[in-house]
């Protein structure tokens, strides 16, 4: 096996320690080979291997992999054999992320193996720090690292005010950025390294065709009004370099994992923009770190933050120092979380049900018991 053919596709240690001494060593005689999840319609499955640069590869599945959707998923790595003019998945690697959401009450696999999760949202009407704050969650949970990238900054006057507001949120990767200023779009080179893979999320009407465009090469035009009022069509620079060969400037290998002239390489399945919380307790905390702390110092227990004297969320909701839609949006974002794993798991779960939920809801507090019995 060539593993510097593979890296440009994100392989990395991460999958080779998890081979099994023959699998290794049929992989290093090329009697097996490894392949990236590149595509997936229906029962069709496509993948990159080793030859990448020729494109995919039609992989085929064995039952005992079905149905696809909850096994493996775009970004998955998977072990093949080669018989004839075939290619047989033998083994799915362990993912080191995945994004996960739930569709008629199942849970479906959109997304593995993700460097960052761009959360793209803009600077205008349709900018809501609550989605953002589920956004988060959404990431921390996968163990994936967030990025937020507020577009549209060319329709505001007041950049700053939107991402001091983001600021809040405790997120280390920040870009401000806009389609109509090139320049602006630079801010997001330090993410965009060969062999990175990124997935991006957000709303509808944020940007992220018209991004996914830039970092494609493909022409984005602005309108500019010229020195003699004429209006005119402008066509915008864009970040990916063009590739000297004669590859062309448009290097997408499918529809679903496409690797742009720099070698990046961007998740975009169906329906992944979109994604509900499923199980995101974990990152619940994280994006509401803020909260857990301040309920870690109640001075009851058990307290349920709705009466109790000595309640530092009570306390601090009464002061400004926290601020109510905050809360209401983390109960919020817990009580949907419930009830979506509730969902997931089906009949059994029902039953759960109610064990679930007020876990959910109770999660702080078992968390101050434990830190309090230490
Ligand atoms: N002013 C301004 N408009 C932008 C910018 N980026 C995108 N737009 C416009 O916003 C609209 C929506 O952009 P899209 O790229 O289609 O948004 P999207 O997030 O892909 O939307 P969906 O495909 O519905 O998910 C288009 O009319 C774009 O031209 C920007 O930086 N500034
Ligand atoms: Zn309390």
């Amino acid at each position: 096996m060539n593993i510097s053919r593979l890296q440009p596709l994100g392989w990395s240690h991460f999958f080779l320690q998890q081979t099994d001494t023959q699998t290794f060593e049929k992989l290093q005689s090329n009697e097996l080979q490894a392949f990236r999840i590149s595509a997936i319609h229906r029962s069709v499955i496509k993948g990159l291997g080793a030859n990448w640069e020729e494109g995919e590869v039609e992989l085929l599945c064995p039952e005992s992999f079905q149905p696809v959707s909850e096994h493996f998923c775009v970004g998955d790595w998977v072990i093949v054999e080669q018989a004839h003019e075939h290619f047989r998945i033998i083994e799915v690697l362990d993912a080191e992320n995945q994004l996960e959401r739930l569709s008629n009450q199942k849970r479906q696999l959109m997304a593995a193996n993700l460097d960052y999760l761009f959360i793209v949202t803009s600077a205008n009407s349709d900018f809501s720090l609550k989605r953002l704050e589920r956004y988060l969650a959404m990431a921390y949970d996968a163990n994936i690292e967030p990025v937020i990238v507020l577009n549209k900054i060319d329709l505001t006057d007041k950049v700053d005010d939107f991402l001091d507001q983001i600021r809040d949120l405790k997120v280390h990767n920040i870009v401000g950025i806009s389609m109509l200023q090139p320049d602006s779009l630079l801010l997001l080179k330090h993410f965009l390294t060969a062999g990175t893979t990124i997935a991006m999320v957000g709303s509808s009407g944020v940007g992220k065709s018209s991004l996914i465009n830039v970092l494609f090469n493909q022409t984005v035009e602005r309108e500019v009004i010229d020195q003699n009022n004429i209006r005119m069509i402008e066509d915008i620079q864009t970040i990916g370099g063009i590739r000297d060969d004669d590859k062309g400037k448009h290097t997408t290998t499918s529809r679903q994992l496409l690797i742009n002239a720099d070698g990046v390489l961007f998740i975009d399945t169906p329906g992944i923009r979109e994604l509900q919380l499923l199980n995101a307790q974990n990152g619940l905390e994280m994006a509401f770190h803020d909260i857990v702390q301040l309920a870690q110092h109640c001075k009851f227990n058990n307290c349920s933050h709705q009466t109790e004297p000595g309640c530092k969320i009570l306390n601090a909701l009464g002061n400004g120092e926290l601020a109510q839609s905050h809360w209401d949006n983390y109960q919020k974002l817990l009580k949907e979380d419930a009830f979506n794993a509730r969902s997931a798991q089906g009949a059994y779960a029902q039953k759960q049900h109610m064990k679930t939920f007020s876990k959910a809801i109770n999660r702080i507090q078992s968390k101050h018991r434990q830190d309090k019995g230490r």
